[in-house]
């Protein structure tokens, strides 16, 4: 089946009509003030105009007060809202009362015990993203550009619907969606030139890999 692609922290029309040419199924927008990839919520609505309908608009949001999402919903209007803070599972059973949305809870993980609170947003989150831990001393919870170990995810029942993301890149897309039962990925430094800044040059070669690790393989010698 083909996987869910998200292009995270777009900013320009050329990355989101790129985006949408490839067929992302998702695009991201960030609402992190102190992230790169900050976009206005006024600004990301205009940019998500030709997506509607599309791909899904994901709404990423870090401990976001009632207040910010009010603004932020009601101006981009998104399909989904990613919780990508320490929001608690009677937290986003809040959200989603409030604002009628799915939401895809975010786990950062770098040792198993980053998994262990999964279980309690079971049957609450309408999917998760499980994305690498920041390192020590980046102020960005997610778009850090580095992986963790994928290993760690074997033990995640398979009827948890997740994407995967975390320093994906060209190189390493097939590897992670032949390692992982992920039912998407998402990617935002590995299609950028310089932090917020996407190439689509590079959202191209992401797409054409993951069309490759997609593509049936040929028996051979007939
Ligand atoms: O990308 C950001 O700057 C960001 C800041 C604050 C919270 C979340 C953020 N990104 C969320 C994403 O969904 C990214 O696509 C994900 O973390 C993967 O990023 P990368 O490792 O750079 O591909």
């Amino acid at each position: 089946m083909k996987p869910d692609i998200k292009i995270c922290g777009l900013k320009t029309p050329e990355a989101v009509d790129r985006a949408l040419k490839r067929g992302a199924t998702h695009i991201g927008f960030i609402f992190f003030e102190k992230s790169p990839r900050y976009i206005e919520p006024d600004l990301a609505a205009k940019l998500a105009e030709p997506a509607r309908g599309k791909a899904k608009i994901v709404a990423v949001v870090v401990d976001a007060t009632n207040d910010e999402l009010d603004e932020i919903v009601s101006l981009l209007k998104p399909d989904i809202l990613q919780l990508h803070g320490n929001e608690s599972p009677e937290h986003v059973l809040t959200i989603k009362a409030l604002f009628g949305l799915p939401v895809m809870k975010v786990f950062s993980v770098r040792t198993a015990d980053d998994l262990k609170r999964v279980e309690a947003y079971v049957g609450i989150a309408d999917r998760f993203l499980f994305d690498a831990k920041a390192p020590k001393g980046s102020e960005l919870p997610g778009g850090n550009g580095i992986s963790f170990d994928w290993s760690l995810l074997g033990w995640i029942d398979e009827s948890i619907d997740y994407m995967l993301s975390g320093g994906l890149n060209k190189n390493n897309v097939a590897d992670a969606l032949a390692n992982t039962k992920a039912r998407g990925i998402d990617v935002s430094s590995g299609v950028e030139s310089a932090p917020g800044v996407k190439s689509v040059a590079m959202i191209d070669e992401f797409f054409d890999a993951v069309e490759t690790a997609d593509a049936p393989v040929m028996a051979s010698g007939s």
